[in-house]
């Protein structure tokens, strides 16, 4: 193991919630709690990223954010790591083969907002994140319509689960996806950023 790696055993399911975490909010806190829940997840690692591939200002510098996110958090099963910084990874298509490499029979699963949903098809490798790890989707406000209707989703329509099968997602072989519609939470890096 590579130092400063988080720990994880094999069969562990574990949640990644990649973000720019700038700052990091009481939302992000709210999907994990959703995910951790209605998943059945033992671990969800929040992957603060060295810069979104798709946004063109950088963020704020990466000790900061990690210092931030991690004074949000009671729950000593979220982790909050630096590790695509570690890995030299910024897509996630990358950034999940590595830690398949690294972390061999660990059920990882790809956690997003609605709203990540709705540009999902922009990402780099896209159907073959969706083909290489179980998705769970987290209902953020006003993305909920455009998620359902998004490029990914009709493409990957039917790959999605019922959400009475939610917590059998990390077990799922992918393509397999789901939508989970509460609790929402209204906070954006954004709003704070703009001190709202
Ligand atoms: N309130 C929320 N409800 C649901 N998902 C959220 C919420 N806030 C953030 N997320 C999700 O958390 C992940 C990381 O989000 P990110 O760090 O970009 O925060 P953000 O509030 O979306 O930031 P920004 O406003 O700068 O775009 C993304 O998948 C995003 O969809
Ligand atoms: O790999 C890509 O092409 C890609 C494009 C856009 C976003 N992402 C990832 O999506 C996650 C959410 O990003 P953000 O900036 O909306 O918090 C974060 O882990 C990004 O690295 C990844």
């Amino acid at each position: 193991m590579r130092t400063g790696l988080p720990f994880a055993l094999p069969d562990m399911r574990i949640g990644l919630l990649g973000g720019s975490f700038d700052p990091a909010h009481e939302g992000h806190v709210t999907i994990t709690e959703a995910a951790m829940r209605q998943f059945r997840l033992d671990r969800v690692w929040w992957l603060v990223s060295p810069g979104n591939p798709l946004k063109a200002h950088g963020p704020a510098p990466m000790a900061q954010r990690i210092a931030h996110a991690r004074r949000m958090l009671t729950d000593p099963r979220v982790v909050v790591t630096d590790i695509e910084q570690r890995l030299g990874t910024r897509k996630t298509a990358d950034t999940i083969a590595a830690l398949r490499r690294i972390y061999p029979g660990v059920r990882f699963v790809w956690l997003m907002g609605s709203d990540n949903l709705v540009q999902f098809h922009r990402w780099d490798r896209w159907r073959d994140i969706a083909a290489t790890v179980p998705i769970g989707v987290l209902a953020r406000p006003g993305s909920q319509t455009p998620a359902r209707r998004s490029k990914a989703a009709q493409a990957m329509a039917r790959a999605r689960l019922p959400l009475a099968e939610a917590g059998t997602l990390a077990l799922r072989q992918p393509p397999t996806w789901v939508l989970v519609n509460l609790p929402m939470s209204r906070q954006s890096s954004t709003a704070l950023r703009a001190g709202r």
